[in-house]
């Protein structure tokens, strides 16, 4: 895709949350995350890419004392989506014992957070917990899985901003769009 033709999908998208319903939704999360967390002195582990923005804006509304950390696994990386997650990069600290929250841009399918789940259970943690900016509402999610803390909805269409891109761009924008003509 040329430059231009990312900038012409940005001018024609719909703008499905802006700044100030994401901002609320932020604000909504890192409470419930506080009253259910803030004495478990938990490792906040960001899912990159995506997750980096939402992690940036939950991590500065908590006021306890909480670790930071990352892994970096990724399933799409500008194709159709794998069954098996590519790990990048896994998480530094020892989890073991400790009370876990993943936080990532968006559950989809949600084969990423499922797998990510999974590992942190396998190091023996004490609890692990999820929360996601937006959950995308259709009937293909993998069995079972919720977030512990979601921010927002989103019909069943490709969105971008906060985090999540649009082949590799857009995560820089502060609102969420869907692409149009996506269904
Ligand atoms: O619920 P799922 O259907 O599994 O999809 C959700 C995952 O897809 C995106 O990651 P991606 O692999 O595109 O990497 P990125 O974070 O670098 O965008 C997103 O950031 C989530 O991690
Ligand atoms: O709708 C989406 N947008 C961006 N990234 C994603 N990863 C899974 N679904 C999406």
């Amino acid at each position: 895709m040329t430059l231009a033709e990312i900038e012409a999908v940005r001018r024609s998208a719909d703008l499905v949350f802006d700044r100030h319903a994401v901002d609320s939704a932020y604000d909504r999360m890192a409470k419930d995350i506080t009253r259910e967390l803030c004495d478990t002195n938990p490792v906040i582990l960001c899912v990159m890419s995506g997750g980096l923005v939402p992690t940036g804006e939950l991590f500065t509304r908590l006021d306890f004392p909480v670790q930071l950390d990352y892994l970096h696994a990724t399933r799409y990386q500008g194709t159709q989506g794998g069954l098996t997650l590519n790990w990048l990069a896994r998480p530094l600290h020892d989890l073991k014992r400790r009370t876990v929250l993943v936080v990532d841009d968006i559950l989809d399918e949600g084969l990423t957070l499922s797998a990510i789940m999974e590992y942190c259970r396998e190091q023996d943690v004490e609890a692990v917990y999820s929360a996601v900016l937006v959950e995308k509402k259709h009937h293909r999610k993998a069995p079972g899985l919720t977030a512990d803390f979601v921010g927002l909805e989103v019909e069943d269409r490709y969105v971008f901003g906060c985090g999540m891109d649009f082949h590799g761009y857009w995560r820089n924008l502060p609102a969420i769009y869907a692409v149009a003509g996506t269904t």
